[in-house]
C-alpha cells in the first residue's frame, strides 16, 4: 500500500475510535520518524502503537495544563523572585540520582512508546503465568489511559500550596523512588531503557553460558521462517526483573488505594496494568518477581533514556538487541526513504560536505514518497556544532579539530560540582570511574564542592554530560530545589544572563562577547573532539568544510547558523529539581555514495570514485559521456559495453601479473606466470556493484538500533556478552577471536550445502527466478536453499574497525593466485599457503543485477561467449516475502568481478563453502557471499566451490558444462 493511503488508513482508524484527523497526523508522523518508518511496527496490533502514543500525547498535554495551574498557583505565593534563589544558592552540587524523569524530558514520545511497545511485546511473549485478557486491545488501553488521568485527577485535588506542592512532588519522588528496584550491591544497573529488556539476559546469561555449546536442534526452516517469529526467541528470555521482594505488599497496597481512591478501576485490572509496567521499567538484576499479580508501583518515569554515571554505581551498556522484525516493511509496502542510497560501506575518504548532506538526507528530510503529513515535529531541536579549525577562526583552536561526527561511542559524565558530597538518592560521590560491562569506560567523575545547610539536607545539582547512541549531546544542568519552598522555575535567559554578568565581573570585564551558550556548546565540541580518535582528526583536518555546512546538517532550526537559539529547556522533576538541557545532535561519520552529480545514472554505483569510473572507461570520451548520461542514449550503452567487453580489452593482464587486483584489494594476487593474454577480459571490483535496475538500499536509517550495537566499544567478541549483532546467529557470534568461524556455524552450513534437506528448501508462490525467464514453461519454482546468515558489525555499530565480528568487509588477507587448471577447467584459484579450516577466503564479487536482467543478458548473448557462474542471491527469499524483480538479485562476475570469478566448481566435496553474510542493509534480498574453507587447505591446493549446479537443468540461466571437478561424487561429468 502506498504511504499515503497507509496514513488515510491509520487516520480512519484512529477517527473510529474518537481520535480526530488532527490530532493523529502530528502523532503519526512523529512516530514514524522515530521507528524509521517502519510501518509494520505502527500497523501491528490494530496500531497499538500509535494509539498508545496519542493517549500519551492527550495524557502529555492535560498533565502540562495541570502543571501549569498549579506553577501559576504557586508563582502566586512563592515571592522570592530568581535572582535570589541564585544568589543563595552557591551551587554546591554532587551526583544526584535524576534519571528517573530524565527520559520523559529528553526522549521524543514516539521513541518512548516504540521502546514500550517492545518492551510489552517482550514480556507478553514471556510471561505466561499471566493469561491476556480477552478486553479488546483499544478498550485496555483506554483503560490505562482513564487510570492515568484518575491519577492526575487525585493530584489536582489536593490544596495549591506552593510550598505543599514541592514538597508533595519530592514525596511522591522519594515513595516512586522506594519502588524503583534498588541496589542489591554496589554495582547497581544503570541501564539504557530502550535496550534494558537485554539487561537481564546479560544477568542471566553472563557467566552461564557457554559459547562452544553445540547449536540447538531446532530445524533451520522454523528459525528461517520470517523474522517476526524469529525475533520472538531472544525476547523469550526476558525476565520479570522488578525488584518486588524488596517492596512490602502491603505497603504498596496502601500506596495504591491511597493514589487510586476515585477510580473505578478493579484492582484485579490494576494489577495487571501494573504488572505489565513494572514488567516493562524495571531496572533491577536482582531476582524474579514472584507473580505477575503482585501490586507493583514501578515508577514509570525510571524509563530514562540518559546514559548519566552514577557513583558507586556500574553503569552497563545493554547488549542483545530486541528481536524486532527487520525493516522490509519498508520495501513491502513501497516506502523507500532514501531510495537507491547506495554507500560505500568503506570508503574512508568521504568527503564531509558529502557526508554532511547525506546525514542530513538520511535524517532531516521527509522520505521522498512519505505523506508530507503535518508539521514535521521534532522534540529535540538540536543545536548546531561549530568546527573551531575548520576555517582557522576558532579563538579555542589548539591545532586540534574539534568534530561533529562518529559519535556512536556510550560516554556519559557527569560533573559533579560537590566534593564528598554526602550520597544523596543513593548515589555516594567523590572520584569515581566504572568499567561498564561491555569494557567501555565511563568517565571519571569529579566533585568540586559540598554545601551542606546544616539540616541534613544537602543542596545538590548536577552538571550532566551524556552521550547517546543517536549521536546526541547533551548537556543537562540540575538543580536540586528540594527544601526550597520559594523555589520556582526562572527563565534560561534570565539565568543566562545573570551568569553571563556574574562572569564579567568576576573577571574585570566590560566588554567581552561571552555566552554561556556558547560556552556549552563549545563544551560539547571539545568533548566530542577528545573523544575522537586521531584518525578522524586528520581526517577533518584535512577537510575543508564551511561551519555553516554543518549547522545547515543539523537542521539550521535556528535559521541562522544553528549554534545559537535557545533551545535549553528547563523542565522541573518531581523531585523538585529543575533541569536545563540542551539536546545537541552530532553528525557522525558516514560514508558517502559517489555524488549524483558526478556520474549521472551511476551514482548510484557504489566504491568507485569518479576518477575509478573514468579509469574504467578508459580514454573514450564518448563512453564516459554515454555512462555520464546513460538516458541520454537510446541504445543501453551498458550492454553495448558488456556485449563487446571492448572498454576491458585496455586491460592489458600481462602488465597486472604481479597483480590481477590492480590494487583494488589490500593484498596481491598474481597471475601464474605464462600466458597472462588468455585471461578472459574483466575488470576487477573489489566491491559489488549495481547494475541498474537492482534495488539495494544501503542507507543508515534502515538500519534500527536493533540491527546494529551503536553501544558496543572496542571489539564485540571480547564482550561478556554478545550484542546485538549476534542476534542473527542466535545469540552467539559466528567468528572466533582471529577471524576463524565457530565450528558448529561451519559444519551446519556446509551441512546445509551439501545435504540440503526437504524442508530447507523454501518455494516461492511466483518465484522472480521462473517469472524473469518469461518463456512459455511451467513458472514453477525449484525451490531455494535457505541458509544462514552471519550478521558482522559495520558502520552504525559502536565497535571499532578491529573488531573481531567484522571479517568479510576487511577484504581479503590470505596469499592467493590465479592459476591454469591442468584438468582442462581453465583458470582457477589456488592458494600459496596453508590455510586452517573455517578461515575466510573472499567474496563474490560481481555487478548486482536483477534476475530479468541476468535473463537479457543471457539471451543477448550467443551462448559462444565464456560465462562466469552467476550466484542467485536467493538464501533468504523466504523472510523477504513476495519479491519485486528489482529485489529478486543475483551477482554476475562476468564482467566486473573479483577474484571469486575464478573460482572453478567442484561436487559436493569442495574445498570452500559459500555463506550469506549481512553487513550494511539487514535487507536480505541482497546480501555479500562469502567463503570458508571447509577443511585445512594446503598450499598450492586448488580453490573450489560447488555451484549448486542441477547439471540436468536445461533451463539455467547458464549452460552446464561438462564437470571435471574430479570428485567421487561428481554430478556433471558425464554430460
Ligand atoms: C566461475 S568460472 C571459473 C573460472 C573459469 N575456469 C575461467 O577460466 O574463467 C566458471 C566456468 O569455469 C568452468 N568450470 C568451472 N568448474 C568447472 C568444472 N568443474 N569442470 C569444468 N569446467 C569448469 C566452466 O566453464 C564454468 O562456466
Amino acid at each position: 500500500m502506498p504511504p499515503k493511503r497507509k496514513v488515510t488508513v491509520a487516520c480512519k482508524a484512529m477517527k473510529s475510535i474518537g481520535f480526530p484527523e488532527s490530532e493523529v497526523k502530528p502523532v503519526l508522523n512523529q512516530l514514524l520518524e522515530s521507528s524509521d518508518y517502519n510501518w509494520g511496527y505502527i500497523e501491528n496490533d490494530e496500531y497499538r502503537a500509535l494509539i498508545e502514543a496519542l493517549l500519551q500525547k492527550k495524557q502529555e498535554q492535560e498533565k502540562s495544563v495541570e502543571l501549569k495551574k498549579k506553577d501559576a498557583c504557586s508563582n502566586e505565593k512563592a515571592k522570592s523572585p530568581i535572582r535570589k534563589a541564585n544568589k543563595d544558592d552557591k551551587i554546591k552540587l554532587s551526583l544526584i540520582s535524576e534519571q528517573g524523569s530524565e527520559s520523559e524530558d529528553f526522549e521524543p514520545i514516539g521513541k518512548r512508546l516504540r521502546r514500550r511497545h517492545q518492551e510489552e511485546r517482550a514480556l507478553v511473549a514471556v510471561d505466561c503465568s499471566e493469561p491476556e485478557d480477552s478486553e479488546p486491545l483499544v478498550k485496555r488501553l483506554h483503560q490505562r489511559h482513564q487510570e492515568e488521568r484518575a491519577l492526575v485527577a487525585v493530584d489536582c485535588s489536593e490544596p495549591e500550596d506552593s510550598e505543599l506542592l514541592v514538597k508533595r512532588l519530592h514525596q511522591r519522588h522519594q515513595e516512586e523512588s522506594a519502588f524503583v528496584p534498588v541496589e542489591t550491591s554496589n554495582s547497581q544497573l544503570v541501564i539504557t531503557p530502550s535496550k534494558r529488556g537485554y539487561q537481564d539476559i546479560n544477568e542471566v546469561s553472563s557467566g552461564s553460558q557457554d559459547w562452544s555449546e553445540p547449536e540447538d536442534s531446532e530445524p533451520l526452516l522454523k528459525r528461517s521462517r520470517p523474522r517476526r517469529a524469529r525475533q520472538s526467541q531472544p525476547d523469550a528470555e526476558l525476565i520479570q526483573i522488578c525488584d518486588e521482594e524488596e517492596v512490602d505488599e502491603s505497603t504498596q497496597l496502601k500506596v495504591w488505594i491511597e493514589q487510586n481512591k476515585s477510580k473505578p478501576v478493579s484492582r484485579l485490572q490494576h494489577l495487571k496494568n501494573e504488572s505489565r509496567k513494572c514488567n516493562s521499567s524495571t531496572t533491577s538484576p536482582v531476582p524474579k518477581a514472584k507473580g505477575p499479580s503482585q501490586p507493583n508501583l514501578c515508577n514509570n518515569s525510571t524509563e530514562s533514556d540518559s546514559l548519566s554515571f552514577q557513583k558507586g554505581k556500574t553503569s552497563v551498556t545493554p547488549q542483545v538487541a530486541p528481536g524486532e522484525r527487520r525493516l522490509t516493511s519498508e520495501r513491502g509496502n513501497g516506502i523507500r526513504p532514501f531510495e537507491k542510497l547506495m554507500v560505500e560501506p568503506y570508503l574512508d575518504h568521504t568527503p564531509v560536505e558529502n557526508v554532511l548532506d547525506m546525514y542530513q538526507e538520511n535524517n532531516f528530510n521527509l522520505p521522498r514518497d512519505e505523506p508530507s503529513t503535518d508539521k514535521h515535529l521534532l522534540d529535540e531541536v538540536p543545536l548546531a556544532i561549530i568546527l573551531p579549525d575548520i576555517e582557522g577562526s576558532s579563538s579555542y583552536g589548539n591545532g586540534s579539530n574539534a568534530k561533529a561526527d562518529v559519535l556512536e561511542v556510550l560516554e556519559s559524565k557527569s560533573l559533579d560540582m560537590n566534593e564528598k558530597a554526602p550520597s544523596v538518592d543513593g548515589l555516594s560521590n567523590g572520584k569515581s570511574s566504572a568499567a561498564k560491562e561491555d569494557g567501555s569506560k565511563s568517565l571519571e567523575s569529579e566533585s568540586l564542592d559540598v554545601m551542606d545547610k546544616g539540616d541534613g539536607v544537602s543542596e545538590v545539582s548536577q552538571f550532566d554530560i551524556t552521550s547517546s547512541p543517536k549521536r546526541e549531546l547533551k548537556l543537562s544542568l540540575i538543580c536540586n530545589s528540594s527544601g526550597r519552598s520559594d523555589f520556582h522555575i526562572p527563565s534560561l535567559d534570565a539565568v543566562f544572563k545573570v551568569v553571563e554578568e556574574n562572569f564579567l565581573k568576576l573577571h574585570g570585564l566590560t566588554e567581552f562577547n561571552f555566552s554561556l551558550l556558547e560556552l556549552m556548546t563549545e563544551f560539547c565540541e571539545r568533548f566530542w573532539a577528545m573523544g575522537t580518535d586521531s584518525a578522524v582528526d586528520e581526517h577533518l583536518r584535512s577537510t575543508n568544510i564551511p561551519a555553516s555546512k554543518i549547522s545547515d546538517a543539523q537542521g539550521g532550526h535556528d535559521g541562522k547558523d544553528g549554534h545559537v537559539g535557545n533551545h535549553c529547556t528547563p523542565s522541573s522533576l518531581s523531585s523538585g529539581s529543575v533541569r536545563f538541557q540542551n539536546p545537541i545532535k552530532v553528525i557522525p561519520q558516514i560514508p558517502k555514495p559517489i555524488a549524483p552529480s558526478g556520474l549521472g545514472g551511476l551514482h548510484g554505483v557504489a566504491g568507485f570514485e569518479i576518477k575509478d569510473m573514468e579509469n574504467i572507461c578508459g580514454e573514450s570520451e564518448r563512453r564516459l559521456k554515454l555512462l555520464k548520461d546513460p538516458q541520454s542514449s537510446k541504445s543501453n550503452n551498458w550492454e553495448i559495453v558488456q556485449k563487446h567487453h571492448s572498454p576491458f580489452s585496455i586491460v592489458n593482464y600481462c602488465d597486472y601479473v604481479d597483480d590481477i587486483t590492480r590494487g583494488e584489494e589490500k593484498v596481491k594476487i598474481p597471475l601464474m606466470k605464462g600466458s597472462a593474454e588468455d585471461l578472459p577480459a574483466f575488470r576487477y571490483i573489489s566491491k559489488s556493484l549495481v547494475y541498474r535496475k537492482g534495488y539495494v538500499n544501503f542507507a543508515l536509517a534502515r538500519i534500527s538500533d536493533e540491527h546494529c550495537c551503536s553501544n558496543c566499544f572496542g571489539d564485540c567478541l571480547s564482550s561478556p556478552v554478545p550484542c546485538a549483532c549476534a542476534r542473527e546467529t542466535k545469540g552467539e557470534f559466528a567468528y572466533m577471536p582471529g577471524g576463524l568461524l565457530k565450528q558448529n556455524f561451519l559444519e551446519e552450513s556446509i551441512t546445509i550445502n551439501r545435504n540440503p534437506k526437504k524442508h530447507q528448501y523454501f518455494y516461492c508462490k511466483n518465484c522472480p527466478l521462473e517469472g524473469s525467464k518469461n518463456n512459455k514453461k511451467s513458472n514453477r519454482c525449484k525451490g531455494h536453499l535457505l541458509r544462514r546468515f552471519i550478521k558482522e558489525c559495520w558502520s552504525k555499530c559502536g565497535c571499532n574497525k578491529s573488531c573481531g565480528n567484522r571479517v568479510v568487509q576487511r577484504g581479503i588477507t590470505a596469499k592467493l593466485q590465479v592459476f591454469w587448471t591442468p584438468e582442462g577447467k581453465g583458470w582457477g584459484l589456488r592458494t600459496l599457503q596453508d590455510l586452517p579450516k573455517a578461515a575466510f577466503v573472499c567474496e563474490y564479487v560481481g555487478e548486482i543485477v536483477t534476475n530479468s536482467e541476468l535473463h537479457e543478458r543471457n539471451l543477448q548473448n550467443s551462448g559462444t561467449e565464456k560465462h562466469t557462474y552467476p550466484v542467485l542471491l536467493d538464501a533468504d527469499w523466504v523472510s523477504e516475502g513476495v519479491l519485486k524483480d528489482e529485489e529478486a538479485l543475483c551477482l554476475d562476475a562476468t564482467v566486473f568481478g573479483n577474484v571469486a570469478r575464478f573460482i572453478n566448481h567442484r561436487c559436493h566435496d569442495a574445498t570452500l563453502v559459500e555463506i550469506p553474510v549481512e553487513v550494511e542493509t539487514p535487507d536480505h534480498h541482497y546480501y555479500h557471499l562469502a567463503f570458508f574453507t571447509t577443511r585445512k587447505v594446503d598450499a598450492m591446493e586448488e580453490l573450489t566451490w560447488d555451484y549448486g549446479i542441477d547439471f540436468n537443468d536445461c533451463d539455467h540461466p547458464v549452460k552446464a558444462f561438462q564437470c571435471l571437478c574430479g570428485s567421487q561424487q561428481c554430478r556433471g561429468s558425464n554430460r
